[in-house]
């Protein structure tokens, strides 16, 4: 359960008269999610979501979060707006710590994603990648290729305890990885973490994204890449080409992939994977006491990247010259 942090109905009638919504009906916390405190909030004029950041996002990089969000929206994607007070700001602050508003989107997330699911997931992230072509501001990834090996020296002593083997296999991966990771592709602003439980569907549409707490500048084929892994793997953790399929030649309708991109679809995909694995391995073996929050399993990513090692192109992802949409 993901209420962090408790607010006194007092602090949130004073937090709440800064703000035009008008009066409020109801609220309760939310119980998904695993960075912050959320919580919906029923009005008078709708229904809204209360954030308040917690530890894990830095203070410093919620203009850019909350720029993006307004960019994106202003730009005709579905995600959520931040609501500005009367005099016009977007970020607060409550029980200490910095909040906001945003608008309430209606749909539902899927937690196990048919073809049809991939093919409109593959057509947003598209969606997303064009809206948030002229955003201004820019954050580098700190979870790309730089940032693995820090999180790896960090796991690296008791991965085995784990997996056995598991240090060893990701040792090599890195060392790859870091050899060969792609720079030059063509990029600008990506989710970096549109899993299935960020992206709401109303019957077969995507109504909207949300969480765009990783959200950076990197390649756009990257996002494509994290999407293959969190989408299209199935339970068995065999890589379902369908739907890989479906995700690429819808993303492709939108927004062809260069050569460059094909070609380094396999790599991406590798290195998505890893960079998954070592964020839940660290989160998985630095759980605090009384933790809110069950760790995600690192090895459901260990599983994926033992069938990327064996991907020599981007064909075996559903990538094809003709890709019927
Ligand atoms: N704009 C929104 N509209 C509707 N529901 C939302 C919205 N933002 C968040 N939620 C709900 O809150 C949950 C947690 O949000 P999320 O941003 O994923 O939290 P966290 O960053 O803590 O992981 C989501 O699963 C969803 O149920
Ligand atoms: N998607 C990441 C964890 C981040 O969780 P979110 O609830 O903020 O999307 C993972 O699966 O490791």
């Amino acid at each position: 359960m993901a209420v962090y942090t408790e607010v006194p109905d007092e602090a949130l009638a004073a937090f709440l008269a800064a703000y035009d919504i008008g009066d409020l009906t109801s609220y309760k916390g939310i119980a998904e999610g695993v960075e912050n405190t959320n919580f919906i909030l029923h009005t008078t004029t709708g229904s809204y979501i209360l954030t308040l950041y917690e530890k894990r996002v830095a203070e410093g990089d919620l203009p850019f979060f909350l720029g993006l969000m307004e960019h994106l929206a202003a730009n005709g994607l579905a995600c959520p707006q931040p609501i500005r007070t009367r005099d016009g700001a977007t970020l607060g602050r409550l029980c200490g710590r910095p909040a906001v508003i945003v608008s309430f989107l209606e749909g539902v997330s899927v937690r196990r994603p048919g073809v049809r699911h991939c093919r409109a997931l593959g057509a947003a992230l598209a969606g997303l990648h064009a809206a948030g072509a002229d955003f201004p501001m820019r954050r580098p990834n700190a979870l790309s290729v730089a940032g693995w090996r820090p999180l790896f020296e960090a796991a690296e002593a008791q991965a085995d305890r784990v997996a056995p083997g598991l240090a060893a296999r990701t040792r090599d991966d890195l060392a790859l990885l870091e050899a060969s990771w792609p720079r030059d592709l063509p990029g600008g602003v990506i989710h970096a973490d549109l899993f299935t439980d960020n992206v709401f569907f109303l019957g077969d549409d995507v109504s909207g994204l949300i969480d765009f707490y990783f959200a950076c500048t990197d390649a756009f084929a990257y996002d494509l890449a994290i999407c293959l892994n969190a989408w299209c793997f199935e339970a068995d953790y065999a890589f379902n080409r369908t739907k890989g399929q479906a995700m690429i030649a819808a993303y492709q309708a939108v927004r062809p992939l260069e050569p460059r991109e094909i070609a380094a679809l396999p790599l991406l995909c590798r290195g998505a994977a890893l960079r998954f694995m070592l964020t839940r391995l660290v989160d998985w073996l630095n759980v605090p006491p009384g933790a809110l929050v069950k760790p995600k399993d690192p090895l459901e990513y260990d599983r994926r990247l033992a069938f990327h090692r064996r991907v020599a192109a981007a064909e075996e992802y559903g990538w094809s010259p003709v890709s019927p949409a």
